[in-house]
Formats: structure tokens, sequence, C-alpha cells
């Protein structure tokens, strides 16, 4: 079958939006008391509030609720959500009804995920969602764990400024978010399996491969969510090729995991990748939850999926706003010469002496966050901002908005790392204000759900920056224009939508630095 192309898919599912809305609505009920819900922009009979949203979900929902208030409901086709937009109004989900928010809502892709009901990610809040995120903070994903991959993370780093030395050689532009998925993957990868992969790289080539086209197409398949239930049918068939994407994964993992097997997982966890502590774990019999292989392949397949495109984007944006801002890139410069020096590179340790850094890195998640958007689900009723919310509603907590609101932020739309440094002198005003920032800087999310992967993004994100600014001057390779173009790409992630293509000019004095062999 030939290809199908977006204007097609888009008339597809309006078609069958025309017909199955008609039926639904001779059999939906008004509810009794309107005016206690969140308010809602004038609807079209079929397409709810579909005709207001463009390609851009988080722009979108950030317009509505600038006209309507920052708690609307929506109908997005056959999809009903109530969208919320403010500090406030998330520190309520994410706090003050942590508990019964703590579910994520079910999408109609998630048939098509041969684990489901096994990912973490998915999970409803229960015992075994309990288990693996204290599994996660306490081992898998906790600060003495990953100070074990120290040696793992430099050592892709230094590969990564390798590849950009030989680009930078060959004359031509570097496409620098590829550059940088390939890292992530690489030492995600590389802390989840490489210690008994390092002879054949090819599974994890093949896993990193794999983890990638999953997380696209099932970005893809989001958008069928407007149908509804009818998203079950897979008109297209992204949901088969998602199915067979992950078929495939689960060959390579099943092969990992025997590997892991043949070679014994037993001890402490010193040493050991993630799926050697998740096989330890699946085979206490005394644990709170007997872990089965599923789950460990469906965790593998969250980390992979969710845990290394949204760095490498984060760093991109980065990257864009750098060479936008040249003054601000100066500072980043001068801060680890003064801290570094001129004759080593960077390293993890001095992450916590580079504080501009990390304001830089924060004012970029503030600005881009790379998940706009969080789903959630409430298991009862409840009120929010003052409107009764039902049970089962489908809430989207718009991160995008929070972050850009005027309300919270000075000057929203500005790029001033400044706001997230606090100078010796401040005065109790100023240091209150950046105490309290904690409740709209959010782009990770909050509450029990909150990303339990942000302490490793961060490292990633300081150090290949850093390493990033340290050895190279950055050039934009798009057409000899000076700055970078911020527009955004559509989709559920915020990417940029061009491909970040940049010439990177090695810093005389560190050049030699960069190992040539590793
Ligand atoms: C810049 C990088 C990253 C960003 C911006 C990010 C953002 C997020 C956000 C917004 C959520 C939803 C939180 C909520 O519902 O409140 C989330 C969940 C999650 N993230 Fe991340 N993430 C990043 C990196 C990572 C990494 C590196 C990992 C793993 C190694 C990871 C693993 C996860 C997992 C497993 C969840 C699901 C948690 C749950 O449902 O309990 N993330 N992330």
């Amino acid at each position: 079958m030939a290809p199908i192309t977006d204007i097609q898919y888009y008339c597809f599912l309006f078609c069958i939006l025309l017909v199955s809305t008609l039926l639904f609505r001779s059999y939906a009920k008004k509810p009794t008391n309107p005016s206690t819900f969140p308010p809602s922009p004038p609807s079209l009979p079929i397409v709810g509030h579909l005709h207001l949203i463009g390609p851009l979900l988080h722009k979108s929902f950030q317009s509505l609720s600038r006209q309507y208030g920052p708690l609307i409901s929506l109908r997005l086709g056959f999809s009903p959500c109530i969208v919320l937009s403010s500090a406030a109004l998330a520190m309520e989900v994410f706090r003050t009804h942590d508990l019964i928010f703590a579910f994520r809502p079910e999408f109609a892709s998630t048939q098509f995920n041969i684990y489901n009901g096994s990912n973490f990610f998915t999970a409803p809040y229960g015992t075994y969602w309990r288990f693996m995120k204290k599994l996660c903070m306490t081992e898998l994903l906790a600060d003495r764990q990953l100070a074990g991959f120290v040696g793992v993370k430099q050592e892709e780093i230094r590969h990564f400024l390798r590849r950009l030395l030989e680009s930078s050689e060959s004359g031509k532009p570097v496409d620098v978010g590829a550059e940088l998925t390939r890292l992530t993957n690489n030492i995600i990868c590389r802390m989840a399996m490489t210690t008994r992969c390092s002879g054949s790289t090819y599974e994890s080539e093949e896993v990193r491969k794999l983890g990638d086209e999953i997380a696209k197409l099932g970005g893809k398949l989001g958008l069928g969510e407007i149908l509804g239930p009818l998203g079950k049918l897979d008109p297209f068939g992204y949901g088969k090729k998602l199915r067979n994407l992950i078929v495939q994964f689960d060959e390579l993992l099943e092969k990992v995991l025997r590997e892991h097997e043949n070679d014994g997982a037993e001890g402490t966890n010193e040493g050991k990748d993630l799926v050697d502590i998740l096989l330890k774990t699946s085979k206490d019999e005394k644990a709170e939850y007997k872990l089965t292989r599923t789950n460990i392949k469906a965790f593998l397949l969250d980390i992979f999926a969710g845990g290394t495109d949204t760095s490498a984007k984060a760093m991109q944006w980065t990257l864009a706003m750098l060479i936008n801002h040249p003054d601000i890139l100066r500072k980043v410069r001068a801060e680890i010469e003064f801290t570094v020096g001129e004759t080593r590179l960077v390293e993890e340790s001095d992450i916590h002496n580079l504080p501009y850094l990390q304001a830089v890195i924060k004012e970029t998640l503030r600005l881009f966050p790379v998940l706009p958007i969080i789903g959630r689900e409430c298991t009862e009723d409840c009120k929010i901002g003052g409107y009764d919310v039902k049970k089962k509603s489908r809430v989207l907590i718009n991160l995008y908005a929070i972050m850009r609101d005027p309300d919270s932020w000075e000057d929203p739309d500005s790029f001033r790392p400044e706001r997230f440094l606090m100078k010796s002198r401040e005065n109790l005003q100023r240091q209150e204000e950046i105490k309290n920032q904690s409740s709209k800087f959010l782009p990770f999310g909050g509450g029990r759900r909150g990303c339990p992967g942000a302490s490793h993004a961060y490292t990633i994100m300081h150090l290949t920056v850093a390493s990033m600014v340290q050895c190279f001057d950055w050039v934009n390779g798009d057409n000899g224009l000076t700055e970078v173009s911020l527009e955004q790409g559509a989709g559920f992630n915020l990417r940029m939508a061009h491909p970040l293509l940049c010439f990177p000019i090695p810093v005389a004095k560190l050049q030699p630095l960069i190992p040539t062999v590793l």
C-alpha cells in the first residue's frame, strides 16, 4: 500500500469523527449542574474544540487558557479533557490531591504495546508502581548507582567530542540533534546492559535504534486519541507497526537477559548494570512484589523511550539559545575556564562549581520543557480551583504555559538564566522568590509521579553542554544565518522544527585534549 500523507490521515480522522460523533451525541447526557464545572470555550457539534487547536497543542492550550482561564474543559474529537495552566492549580494536583492524581489516563495506543499492563510509566498507582518507584529511587536511578557510571558517561562524552572534531575537520555541518541522541542512547544502553554487551555492540546498537523508533511511532499514534475508542481500529496500521517494533525489541532484550543470566548476577550491586539489578530483584523471594520478566523488559523500554530523546532535545535547545545569546555563551565558557582551567576537560565533579551553567540549563528547560504537557487521571471526584472535577477525568497539565506564565515569571519569554542564580548578598525578598521557584519550575512534572530520571538527566545535560562549550565555538550551519531558528515542530514532544545544523570550531588550546583514540 502506498504511504499515506498527513492530509489523508487528517481527512480520514475527520470522517470517522463525523459519523461516530453523530451516533455518540444521540446517547450522551449533559451534566446536571454545568456551572460548577470548569469553563469551556464554545464548541462545534462534531469536532468539539478541535477547530481551536493548531499543530502545537501546548501553544493552543496556552492561548485558550489566556482567554478562558487557567482551568478549562475541552473535547478534542472523542477525547474530553481538562486543561490546567497555572502553577497554583498544578500544586493542587501535585500536592493537595497527589494520591488521587497518581494515575495516568489510558490511551488507545497502549493496546498495541505487548508489555501493556507491565510498564512503569503507565502503571496504575498500586503495589507494582510503588515497588518500582522505590527500586528506582534506592537502586536503579539512585545517586549511588549513577555514581558508578561516571566512567561510562565520561567515555561516551569523549567519543561524542571526537565525532564533533572529525566533522569539523570534514568541513560539513553537524546534525547536533542526531549526535546528541546517539550520545544519550549510548549512555543509557551501557548503564542498562553493556557490562555484558561490551564484546558485541550489535545488541546495544539495535536496542538503541528500536527504542528511538518506538518513541517516534508512539507520538504519531497519540494523534489517533481524538478518535476515542475508535482509535483501537488502527486505521493506518501505526499500531501494528508499533507492535512489530516492540516484538523485535523484545527478542533482543531476551538475548541480553539470557546473557546476563548465564553470567550470573549474584552479590552486591557494585559494578552491576540495571539488568543485573532487575534480574537479581526478580529472584528475591522476600520482595514485596514479584518482578516478572515482562516487567523488566517493559521498564527497559520505558527508560529507552522516555529517558534518551528528552535529554537530547533539551540540549539541542540549550545550544540553540547559547548560539543566539553569545554573551551568555561567553559567560558559561568563562565560568568553565575559571573553575576547570585550560589543561583538562571538564568532569562530572566540576558541575557543582558551575552555577551559571546550571542556571542556563534550567532556563532552557523553563522555556522549552521537552514534555510540555503531562497527563493524569483522578480516581475520585474532587475540586480544583473551586471547580468540580469528576472521577476518571483526564487532566492535562500544560507545563509550557505554567513556565511562561507572566503571573509567575517576570518577563517570561526572555532567556535570562540569572533568574535562577542567588548571589550571597541577595535581599530577603529575592531569596524567598528563588525558594518558591520549585512550585512553578516543573519541567519534570511533580508529585509522586514526577520524573525519577531528573537527576541523571541533569548530570548528562550539564556535563555535555559544558564539554561542548569548553571545546568548541559554535556557528549556525543553516544558510549562513547567525541566529538559529527557534520555531517549534509539531508533535507531543517540544522539538525544534528544523534540524540544528552547526559548524563546531575547535578551541585551539583545548583541541589536543580531545582524545583521538578511545
Ligand atoms: C530532560 C530530560 C527529561 C525530562 C524533561 C523528563 C520529563 C518527564 C516528565 C514531565 C514526566 C512526567 C511526570 C509527571 O507526570 O509528573 C516524566 C516521567 C518519567 N520519566 Fe522523565 N524526563 C527526562 C529524562 C528522563 C530520564 C533520563 C529517565 C530515565 C533514565 C526518565 C524516566 C522517566 C520515567 C520512568 C517516568 C515515569 C514516572 C512515573 O510514571 O511514575 N526521564 N519525565
